[in-house]
């Protein structure tokens, strides 16, 4: 077992980074032109030889956001993780099927698997700052762990611009040496969010990123999601119908009905879907009649 450049380990991980610069508007230029289209061709999953989905095709487009829904157990975390490499992390795990980046593999075999997690980044169900790490070092630290070298002036303007997208700047602008573990719940996941936003992904996946949350903080969350989905391509995993109504453009409604597995019922214009949902498991679900 290996340890790769972002410090998990692996059995697929790569090690030698080229050092790149943030520096300079060509940066994004270098990593890519922003928010790109994520596409799942016949996935399908397993832990050991149980099944946990089966053949999911779903298009995330651009500079939209795109909820998972689905009742416990049916999948959406599995999916989720399967769209930036982090299933193959579990030893149990296996996959088939592709994950398409503007129509690039993310699996294919000359891809690294540290190009995928810093171009997909994630957002995780329980906020994950570094708790003794500055706020200023904890929005830069995706840079060190992908080789990305930076200037002092870089990194200023860079922690800077990340916050303001988060949502966090005018909080803690001025205390951007105080801990990552000295903020409140919200402003921790916000954090997060600079933090992941800082080495430029083309898509953002977030994990119930609210499910943690007090009603102010979810509505901040949310407010920072809207504001963000020109900048990055967001599918994110919500139990709360209302917040899939409220935040995404496209829906995609997960189930496994007895025991099989997670298959997607329905997707589609999220607005469409609550409205008038084409399915009657997916109607019986919206609205709150099961899961
Ligand atoms: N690490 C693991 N090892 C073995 N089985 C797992 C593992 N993680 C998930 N599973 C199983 O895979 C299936 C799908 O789980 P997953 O967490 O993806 O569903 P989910 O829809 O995200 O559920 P929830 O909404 O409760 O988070 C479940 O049967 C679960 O028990």
């Amino acid at each position: 077992m290996s340890t790769d450049t972002t410090g998990t380990t692996g059995a697929t991980a790569t090690t030698l980074v080229q050092p790149r610069t943030v520096d300079g508007p060509e940066h994004r230029q270098r990593h890519g032109d922003g928010p790109a289209d994520l596409r799942a061709e016949d996935v399908s999953a397993w832990f050991g030889d149980h099944k946990v989905l089966d053949r999911v095709s779903l298009t995330m487009p651009a500079q939209q956001v795109t909820a998972l829904i689905g009742p416990s157990g049916c999948g959406k975390s599995t999916f989720l993780r399967i769209l930036n490499r982090m299933h193959e992390l579990i030893g149990s795990a296996s996959l088939a099927g592709r994950v398409l980046l503007d129509g690039e593999d993310i699996y294919d075999r000359g891809r690294r698997i540290t190009r995928a997690r810093r171009e997909i980044g994630m957002v995780f169900q329980k906020p994950n700052p570094f708790p003794a790490m500055s706020l200023y070092d904890n929005v830069l630290a995706g840079l060190k762990l992908n080789g990305i070298k930076a200037s002092r002036d870089g990194r200023d303007d860079l922690v800077e611009e990340c916050l303001t997208k988060a949502g966090l700047w005018k909080e803690v602008k001025d205390r951007l040496r105080q801990p990552g573990g000295a903020l409140s719940g919200g402003q921790q996941q916000r954090l997060c969010i600079a933090r992941s936003l800082a080495v430029r992904p083309r898509v953002l996946l977030m994990d119930e990123p609210c499910s943690a949350l007090d009603p102010t903080s979810t509505r901040r969350i949310e407010e920072t999601i809207a504001e963000l989905r020109t900048e990055v391509t967001i599918v994110i995993v919500t139990h709360n119908m209302q917040q899939a109504a409220r935040v995404s453009d496209t829906c995609a409604f997960f189930l496994a009905s007895h025991g099989t597995p997670g298959v997607i019922v329905e997707h589609g214009d999220t607005d469409a879907m609550f409205a008038s949902p084409r399915d009657e498991r997916t109607s019986d679900y919206v609205n709150g009649r099961f899961g």
